[in-house]
């Protein structure tokens, strides 16, 4: 089983707590030594936000800051890198080609951003569709998708499922501006329709769910079912 796991920068690294990293490591070494093989994509978090606001003070354009953030998202996957053993490829990918060499290799790639744009939200969207990936787990700081940002509405309201189309729709609306929050970027969306990746949105905080999810698909957040087809796939039914 061939999976990739993007690790939202607000759930690995909030603060600097060398443990939480360890945590999210631990979980992917594990799912590594079940034979699972791994891509990790990690995000930039509050501290990228914080860059991205200071930046746009001073007058930077839009890929300026996206820059930032990008450079950002990288020194966090090289925390994550250093807390992974031995079998992680110690380079932080820069581009699919990279990361699907040293996944094909056997070893666990990680990746930051890679370009101006967009989120590292499309990079894990991307990199699962060039190495053919099973699976798709977005660990985020909210439990799924909703249809209201649920940190600031109360109503907000869960979608357990949603068709990838419909991810597109919800999607759609929110900003785009360098250092925005939302479940996944309109641009993941996308190429999550396009492949047809089956994929899951959960709050990523204890990297234990990310495990539950991959391995026997056990999550309370949201399922992106690829269009036409319902059933669970054969992977979780062997276990
Ligand atoms: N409709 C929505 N459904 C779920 N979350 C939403 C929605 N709209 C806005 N959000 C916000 O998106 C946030 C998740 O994205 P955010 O980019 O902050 O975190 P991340 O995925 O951990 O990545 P990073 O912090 O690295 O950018 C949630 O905390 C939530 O407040
Ligand atoms: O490929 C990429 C990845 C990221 N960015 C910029 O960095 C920030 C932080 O990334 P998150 O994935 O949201 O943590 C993002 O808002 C973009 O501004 C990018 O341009 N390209």
């Amino acid at each position: 089983m061939r999976v990739v796991v993007s690790i939202g920068g607000s759930v690995l690294a909030p603060d600097l707590d060398a443990r939480r990293v360890e945590g999210h490591a631990a979980v992917v070494e594990r799912l590594a030594r079940e034979g699972v093989e791994l891509g990790a994509v990690v995000g930039g978090g509050g501290v990228a936000r914080d860059y991205i606001t200071a930046a746009r003070d001073l007058g930077a354009n839009e890929v300026q800051l996206d820059q930032i953030g990008i450079d950002v998202t990288r020194i966090n996957a090289r925390l994550l890198i250093a807390a992974l053993g031995p079998k992680v490829d110690p380079k932080v990918a820069h581009d699919y080609e990279e990361a699907g060499d040293s996944i094909r290799r056997g070893d666990i790639s990680v990746m930051g951003g890679v370009m101006p744009g967009q989120t590292t939200d499309a990079v894990a969207a991307a990199l699962a569709e060039y190495v053919d990936a099973d699976l798709l787990v977005y660990g985020t700081s909210a439990d799924g998708v909703f249809d209201a940002d649920p940190s600031t509405d109360a109503d907000a309201t869960k979608f357990e499922e949603l068709s990838a189309s419909e991810l597109v729709d919800v999607i759609a609306p929110m900003s785009r501006d360098a250092g925005a929050s939302a479940p996944v970027d309109l641009l993941a969306a996308k190429l999550i329709e396009r492949s047809g990746m089956r994929t899951i949105v959960l709050d990523g905080t204890d990297p234990e769910r990310i495990e539950h999810a991959v391995m026997r698909g056990e999550h309370s957040g949201t399922d992106i079912i690829p269009e036409g087809t319902d059933d669970e796939p054969s992977y979780w039914a062997q276990r």
